[in-house]
């Protein structure tokens, strides 16, 4: 050994996290051309010699240890999905995140890009001494002498039906008597939906109660997606394909279009956009910054409706010039058509979108447009952090705060962290924008480490709404029992009266929020997550917003057996109703998870009201950002106070930026605005700094509790999770690790700041039948804390006792659930 590129390292696929590291394998001399870090080869690893998949992560000359390696056996790509500054994020994203090399592999990459590998065989052309071989391996070579059809060779040695072949099947390929080869399919197609419609003669099929319900809706719609006819009916997929295999129902893919542009018709120049005075004080400070080259981060700190999107436009076009790539990240695309559109009518196809409901083969083929070069803008959400766009200028967050840049699962990473990762690759910078920025990034903008940007006034000299906090208290006690308290209610008879729009915010969907039993005053919980269900008039069923469960509307207490059950509280469904009632006339667009379970459905009903199809749009907090309604006057927040007490530490910031933000949709266009907050607790400090939009205000209440209860940014926050079926179980794997935590820091003489709350439950004790607890470690995010961190994890996923307990570590993430 010693030759040039000849180990590779290896990270395998399917590592659990306590044996994930990188080993070292042979490179065969007909590979080394072109093997490179970042492409998947096979190896075989571990005792079981099996064959996986796995990452090569670097190769080298030696890996110095002396032992024989194993070769590797295939090369999977033909070019490297990653670029190298990819590579190194997926270094950065297991050392951060706590995740294996691979989970961050398989992050950066489309799923798309997951090959699927199919093994072939077939006699090599030699004399065999047969007498020599085992019985089993005699079977193999006669089946594959005497066989000619690949399929028949195939299914014959098909180790997963016929376990028992392996071990001779590998004794013939090492002897040299079998050849394998491999072939790689494409997991994916092109995209489809799928759609479920009657059969012919479904008539004659013997039927369950719940088949029956899926045939009757069927027979009223026709034909419907399967993820539709579930929530509708309260049926299961499962139900769906019984229905199929008793020739009831049949199931089709729908293909739905894979060009993600749609057609552009029409197209306007960024050179025709003049920016405002502000709007130029800001662009040209951004510029100064990126002309410097230098890795920098910025906030662009605008009211809304000050027309941040304008400088975005500038600044991209500015950098698209300089010859260099640009990216937008948004926090949904479904919510920003509006301006997605804008965006395409001004740069055409240099754009290249990212997100979720793409479906796999156009993520792919974007992938390709930005890695060739072809596409140098990337648009999209969270996860277009990772796209493979080389000299990157800028990197623009939109309403940077939200919650949905910040990953949930594995690998549990912030889009702003990657982004700071990236702009310190490529020289770039990172411009944070919002009306209502997150408690750390306006803290990084005042103490220096961001560079400050402020557009204090709306385009035009528009005025921010006027807002006013109305006591729900009050009205109940001057005997208005109704969703509407009078002020709101005459507000929106004079809005539509002079025929402009209004936007009503909720953040309950379904009818009522709580079923309870008179009897035995019990409230009705979903036997999975012990949480209120909560009732749905459109399918009749009461559902569980958590896991999904669906119970039928049969109206007895499943506590006691009383029928006297009673709904409260409030979701959109019955405000729709309520509205409905006050105003016949008006037409209300109702937007929630539950009509909005299509695709398409946020840009259709989001122009139709643009288009003024509608009057009121009622919604739950979807609908509160970002979104440029000229014509609407008025704002109404039907109730928001749950999410004020939600025993999260942002509940505060999130509830001021959501009311800030819905407020700021009022008045943009000519015309005044105002915006109406009813409440029960009126004269909340935070509900009152959000009627003033007084964000700076805010800012230094909110940042004086976070020093004071020691919250980010004043230190990071780490949550280790545990959840398991069994109560015990997860109290026991808690303080063991508790235990584990004090042990470490003793032996390794390691002493750092920190503070250590709980075990303790989750808010949300039970979710989906598994039990949830906590431990929450206060600290500050160095090295050394994430080293502890690391061996935790390693230490818990190696002990037999915790088999069944799943275990997490997350940074800086939300605490609330
Ligand atoms: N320089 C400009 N030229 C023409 N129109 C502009 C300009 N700047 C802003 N506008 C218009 O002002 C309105 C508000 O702008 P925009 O939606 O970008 O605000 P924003 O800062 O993103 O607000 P929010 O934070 O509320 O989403 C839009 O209708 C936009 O077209
Ligand atoms: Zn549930």
């Amino acid at each position: 050994m010693g030759d040039k590129g000849t180990v590779a390292m290896v990270a395998m696929s399917h590592a659990a996290y306590s044996f994930d590291a990188e080993y070292s394998y042979l490179v065969p001399e007909k590979f080394r051309q072109k093997l490179r870090a970042g492409m998947r080869v096979f190896v075989s690893f571990g005792r079981g010699n099996n064959r996986v998949i796995g990452l090569v992560t670097r190769i080298c000359d030696d890996d110095g240890s002396g032992r024989k390696l194993k070769p590797i056996l295939a090369v999977v790509d033909s070019e490297c999905l990653v670029t190298d500054e990819i590579l190194k994020i997926i270094f950065w994203l297991k050392e951060n995140t706590f995740c294996t090399y691979y989970d961050a592999f398989r992050t950066a990459v489309p799923t798309g890009f997951s090959y699927k590998a199919d093994l072939h065989y077939a006699p090599v052309n030699t004399y065999i001494q047969k007498e020599r071989l085992s019985p089993e391996e005699a079977e193999i070579i006669d089946f594959l002498e005497i066989t000619e059809d690949q399929q028949e060779i195939d299914k014959f040695l098909d180790i997963k039906a016929f376990p028992e072949r392996k071990k001779p099947l590998d004794m013939l390929i090492d002897k040299g008597f079998v050849e394998e080869t491999q072939s790689f399919k494409r997991k994916v197609g092109d995209e489809s939906v799928k759609m479920a419609a009657l059969a012919e003669g479904y008539e004659d099929a013997e039927l369950t109660p719940k088949q029956k319900k899926v045939v009757e809706l069927l027979e009223e719609c026709g034909a419907a997606s399967v993820k539709e006819l579930c929530y509708m009916t309260g049926c299961t997929a499962t139900i769906i394909k019984r229905l199929c295999d008793k020739n009831a129902v049949r199931v089709f893919e729908q293909e739905v279009m894979r060009d993600t542009l749609g057609e552009i018709t029409e197209r306007e120049s960024p050179d025709d956009i003049t920016l405002n005075e502000e709007q130029t004080a800001a662009f040209d400070g951004i510029m100064a910054l990126i002309r410097a080259g230098k890795p920098a981060g910025a906030l662009l700190y605008g009211v809304t409706g000050s027309g941040k999107t304008s400088v975005f436009i500038k600044v991209i076009d500015a950098v698209l010039k300089m010859g260099r790539t640009a990216m937008m990240l948004v926090p949904e695309i479904s919510l920003t058509p509006q301006m997605v559109a804008r965006f395409k009518v001004l740069f055409g196809e240099s754009i290249a979108l990212l997100h979720s409901s793409l479906s796999l083969g156009q993520r792919m083929d974007e992938f390709k447009r930005i890695k060739r070069g072809e596409a140098r803008i990337v648009i999209g959400t969270r996860s277009a952090v990772f796209a493979p766009a080389s000299d990157i200028g800028v990197i623009i967050m939109d309403e940077e705060g939200e919650q949905s840049y910040k990953s949930d699962s594995t690998p549990r990473y912030h889009a702003r962290d990657v982004a700071i990762q990236r702009c310190g690759h490529n020289g770039g910078l990172l411009l944070l924008a919002s009306a209502t920025p997150s408690l750390e990034t306006f803290y990084y903008a005042q103490t220096g480490r961001f560079h400050l940007f402020t557009l204090k006034h709306r385009y035009k000299d528009a005025v921010l709404p006027k807002v006013e906090i109305i006591d729900m208290q009050t009205e109940a006690a001057e005997g208005n029992d109704s969703l509407l308290s009078r002020r709101l209610a005459d507000e929106l008879t004079e809005t539509l009266q002079r025929n402009e729009q209004a936007i009503l915010l909720l953040n309950r969907r379904g009818f009522t929020t709580y079923i309870s039993c008179r009897s035995c005053r019990q409230p009705v919980v979903c036997p999975k997550c012990n949480i209120p269900l909560t009732y749905h008039r459109k399918n009749n069923r009461f559902m569980c917003h958590y896991c999904g469960y669906t119970m039928d509307n049969n109206a007895v207490c499943p506590n006691c057996g009383s029928d006297k059950l009673r709904s409260s509280g409030v979701g959109t469904q019955r405000v729709e109703d309520e509205v409905a009632r006050i105003y016949p006339d008006a037409r209300i667009l109702r937007m929630d998870a539950d009509t909005t379970t299509s695709r398409y459905a946020y840009e259709e009903k989001f122009k139709a009201f643009e288009n003024h199809e509608y009057d009121i749009m009622l919604g739950t907090q979807m609908i509160a950002k970002g979104l440029n309604f000229p014509n609407v006057t008025l704002v109404g927040v039907i109730s928001l106070d749950k999410a004020l007490f939600t025993g999260d530490f942002r509940s505060y910031e999130r509830t001021f930026s959501l009311l800030t933000q819905v407020a700021g949709r009022s008045g943009r266009g000519s015309k005044p605005g105002a915006a109406y907050i009813q409440t029960f607790v009126p004269d909340h400090y935070v509900l009152n700094l959000a009627a003033d939009q007084n964000y700076d205000e805010f800012y230094e209440e909110e940042i004086a509790l976070r020093q004071s209860l020691i919250y980010p940014p004043c230190c990071d926050i780490c949550v280790i999770g545990f959840a398991s079926t069994m109560e015990s179980r997860a109290i026991r794997a808690a303080d063991h690790v508790t235990q584990f935590i004090a042990q470490y820091l003793r032996t390794n003489k390691v002493d750092f700041p920190m503070r250590a709350i709980g075990p303790a439950p989750c808010t949300l004790e039970v979710i989906n039948g598994k039990f949830r607890y906590r431990l929450i470690l206060k600290s500050k995010n160095t090295r050394l804390f994430r080293q502890m961190i690391n061996a935790v994890l390693k230490d818990f996923n190696d002990n037999k006792d915790f088999k069944e307990v799943r275990i997490y570590a997350d940074i800086n993430g939300d605490i609330g659930l």
